[in-house]
């Protein structure tokens, strides 16, 4: 099952730069795992935002909720999920 997935990450005016900090590292190492493993298989920056919007591809939406509530900014974030199918008009196969 393919998933198109957006955030927009929401962090807390209140934090500080050193929290702020140790919660990018862990999310890097975090979701660089899942991309390793190939079930992350794009994660893209929206110009100009703090959001992203990525494509998983996974056996199904509890192993896909379970990849994105790994995230540690799972709580401090905005997610949108799409299910995506094959286009009966598309003239390439899927990348994935
Ligand atoms: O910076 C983000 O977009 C949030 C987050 C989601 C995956 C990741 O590596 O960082």
């Amino acid at each position: 099952m393919v998933f198109l997935v957006e955030m927009d990450v929401n962090i807390p005016e209140s934090w500080s730069e050193e929290k702020i900090a140790d919660y990018v590292t862990r999310e890097k190492e975090c979701s660089q795992g899942w991309q390793k493993s190939g079930k992350w298989v794009y994660l893209w920056r929206v110009a100009g935002q703090y959001s992203n919007v990525s494509v998983l591809e996974v056996e199904s939406p509890d192993e896909l909720h379970k990849i994105i509530s790994s995230l540690p900014l799972f709580p401090y974030m905005t997610i949108n999920v799409k299910s995506l199918c094959k286009h009966p008009n598309a003239l390439r196969e899927a990348m994935i």
